[in-house]
């Protein structure tokens, strides 16, 4: 006899109107619109007794323990109903031969296997390698696609279909902006009108810091600069970033890394998320506090990426931001990558 939790193969009955789903990931099976319980002391071919009906609006998981029923691998189990169905309403159960458990177990011992090189590793296609390997950190893919000689070179400057391309990829991936999701009054949501031309182009600089962003015109202290997340992409976990840079080349995908931090708080609950500009904004150099010509004036309340010229800035000159608003300029140090399993 085995207490059974989890892997019924099939649940019939002679009405059916009840689903099953079965969830190898929580290692568990659930019923959903109606949940089945075994009855405290029935008769018949129930073994314990009764199924008392549930109406609910949410899946109840047969792991819990109303659901626990001893049974033999492979039985056939019979369970008269009451309320779920009609009062003679039979639901057949079907156990499944090997258990959830047991097929775990094997597939864990195959894995250890393949890990500590004990089982013969077939060569695997670069499309499952993840069932195999870990999948790789920020450093890994970092170091992986050379991006330590790639990003020593000289960068080029993205035009607007280039970054379009990037934005329609995530897109494409199923890319979802949270900020869309705030409420009306969420002090998150920015105030930049819709037809915002952010007044800076970006180019090469001079003094070795690689790309920037320079003024296209004079700029008055507290005129806005930027604003709002339209151009930003959004990961919530580690393996849709991992995706999003699996569909670039090394040297896109390099930059990227670059363009992109995590950061708390961004979600319409609060969530965490992995996110970047994709657009001339990503080339925005650091000032630190000092030198920061843009950023939100002290004592203002300002959106998410709602930026503002903290002094006069002629025309030619190079935008620069705090980034200890954000991330550290040694972005691949940055603990909160982990956070993403980066
Ligand atoms: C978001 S990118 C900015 C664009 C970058 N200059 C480029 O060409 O890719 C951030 C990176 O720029 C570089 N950077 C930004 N501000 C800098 C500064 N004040 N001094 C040196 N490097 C800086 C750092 O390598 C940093 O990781």
């Amino acid at each position: 006899m085995r207490r059974h939790y989890g892997t019924i193969a099939e649940i019939s009955t002679n009405e059916n109107n009840y689903d099953i789903l079965y969830h190898p990931d929580k290692e568990e099976t659930m019923l959903t619109h109606r949940v089945l319980q075994t009855k405290q002391g029935g008769g018949g071919d129930e073994e314990r007794g009764n199924c008392s009906h549930n109406e609910l609006s949410s899946p109840k998981s047969l792991s819990d323990n109303n659901f626990a029923l001893d049974h033999r691998d492979g039985e056939e189990k019979k369970y008269s109903m009451s309320k779920l169905f009609s009062d003679k309403t039979d639901v057949k159960v079907i156990f499944a031969k090997k258990t959830l458990r047991t097929t775990s177990l094997w597939s864990a011992l195959v894995f250890i296997g393949y890990r500590i090189g004990l089982v013969v590793r077939p060569k695997t296609p670069a499309s499952v390698k993840w069932i195999f390997e870990p999948p790789p950190t920020l450093k890994q893919m970092y170091y992986s696609r050379n991006c330590d000689e790639i990003l020593k070179g000289t960068r080029p400057i993205y035009t607007e279909e280039q970054w379009q391309r990037f934005r329609d990829i995530w897109k494409l991936q199923g890319g979802k902006d949270p900020s869309r999701r705030y409420k009306r009054n969420d002090r998150r949501n920015s105030i930049a009108p819709p037809d915002l031309v952010p007044p800076f182009r970006a180019a090469q600089t001079t003094n070795g810091r690689g790309r920037g962003v320079f003024a296209t015109r004079d700029i008055k202290k507290g005129e806005m600069t930027y604003g709002g997340t339209k151009h930003y992409i959004f990961f919530y976990d580690g393996h849709s970033y991992r995706r999003f840079l699996d569909a670039l080349s090394d040297e896109e995908a390099c930059d990227i890394m670059k363009f992109t931090w995590p950061q708390h708080g961004v979600g319409p609950r609060g969530e965490s998320v992995i996110w970047g500009p994709m657009d001339d904004m990503a080339l925005q150099n650091d000032g630190g506090k000092k030198r920061a010509n843009i950023g939100c004036p002290k004592g203002k309340h300002c959106g998410l990426f709602d930026e503002y010229a903290l002094r006069d800035i002629n025309k030619g000159e190079e935008l620069l931001c705090d980034y200890s608003q954000f991330f550290s300029l040694d972005f691949l140090d940055y603990e909160m990558w982990k956070e993403f399993g980066l």
